[in-house]
């Protein structure tokens, strides 16, 4: 079996190494411009066109949870991978334990007010603030799907109301779930942290703006941990600066790396961190890797792959 691999920041040879001893006869190798030779499977992220085109592969994997700049590569290439190829992304793999961590550490920090204090701090001032209630600091999750069923899961035992919305209902315990188009109003009403974890899709792009924003809790906060095309930045900015919200912590941007002009940066009540909520995890990567190549090769269902219609 033959598998090429390009990833253009990984250590290709940890890759190519730990994937020739986990699948049983692969030959894996790195793939450079020019290589036309014959592939069973690729792994890739950010692939040039060349890669993938005109091949007869069984399957391509995306090394990543999110497929959007696999797919839009795809709008303007049809040929790179023809639909009878079936694409596949990381499903947590690691993925899920570090947007909990970011999630819950970050809940925690606005419920408990280490922003305000934060503040209070830098102006040498010494003053116990009320405390925030549980009952008034419901999460909402926009997108529940692995990863954010996993934050759901984490966030559970600290109390807070919880709620979802996604394309399809859900039954997560202690979850209140809310699906489509139809539900978002409602979903958005009385929501005092908003955690983004939806796909970027044509219905998605641009979902975080003034209107959404405006529905939320007053003094709410937003986390947006999934693409930074979700939230319109500008509008973020206004609802901070007129009192609406109180807090943002942004892991994605319109542009990265942000520009140094970008006004998030200075911003005192936005907090941020450059795209590594959940990066992933090699080891675990490649255990999903060869047990899928293992199901397919057998014939088998395997879960992980993408819906390209659906844009997921
Ligand atoms: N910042 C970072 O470091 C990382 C960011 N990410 C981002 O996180 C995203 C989510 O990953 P993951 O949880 O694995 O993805 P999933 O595909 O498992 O989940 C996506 C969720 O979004 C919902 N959804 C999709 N479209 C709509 C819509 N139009 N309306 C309502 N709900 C919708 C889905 O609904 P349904 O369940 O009904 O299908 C599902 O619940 C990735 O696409 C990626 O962009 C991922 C990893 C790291
Ligand atoms: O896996 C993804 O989609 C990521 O954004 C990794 O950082």
């Amino acid at each position: 079996m033959d598998i090429i691999f390009y990833h253009p920041t990984f250590d290709t040879s940890y890759w190519i190494k730990a994937l020739s001893e986990a699948i049983p006869g692969a030959r894996v190798r790195e793939w450079k411009r020019g290589d036309n030779e014959h592939a069973d499977y690729a792994l890739v992220w950010h692939p040039p066109v060349e890669m993938l085109q005109g091949r007869d592969l069984k399957a391509v994997f995306a090394l990543g949870a999110g497929v959007d700049s696999i797919l839009s590569k795809l709008k303007a290439h049809p040929e790179m991978l023809p639909e009878h190829i079936p694409l596949f992304r990381l499903e947590d793999t690691g993925m899920g334990q570090q947007m909990q961590e970011y999630a819950v550490s970050q809940v925690l920090h606005w419920f408990r007010r280490f922003d305000d204090y934060q503040a209070l701090k830098q102006q040498s001032h010494w003053e116990p603030l009320a405390d925030y209630q549980r009952e008034d600091f419901t999460v909402g999750l926009l997108g529940a799907g692995v990863l954010g069923s996993k934050v759901a899961e984490a966030l559970a035992p600290w109390g807070f109301p919880l709620r979802c919305w996604s394309r399809t209902r859900k039954e997560y315990p202690g979850v209140e779930s809310f699906a489509g188009a139809e539900e978002l109003p409602a979903f958005l009403k009385g929501t005092r942290v908003l955690i983004n974890l939806l796909p970027n899709t044509a219905e998605t792009v641009g979902i975080i703006n003034h209107d959404l924003l405006n529905q939320l809790a007053d003094q709410s906060y937003v986390m947006n941990l999934a693409r930074g095309v979700h939230l319109v930045e500008a509008d973020l900015l206004k609802a901070l600066d007129s009192g609406k919200l109180k807090g943002a912590m942004l892991d994605v941007y319109s542009r990265e790396p942000l520009p140094v002009e970008s006004p998030l940066w200075a911003h005192p009540r936005v907090a941020m961190t450059p795209h590594i909520a959940a990066v992933t995890r090699p080891a675990e990567a490649v255990d999903y890797i060869t047990r899928t190549i293992g199901l397919l090769e057998q014939g088998k269902p395997a879960t992980g792959q993408v819906d390209r219609q659906r844009g997921y």
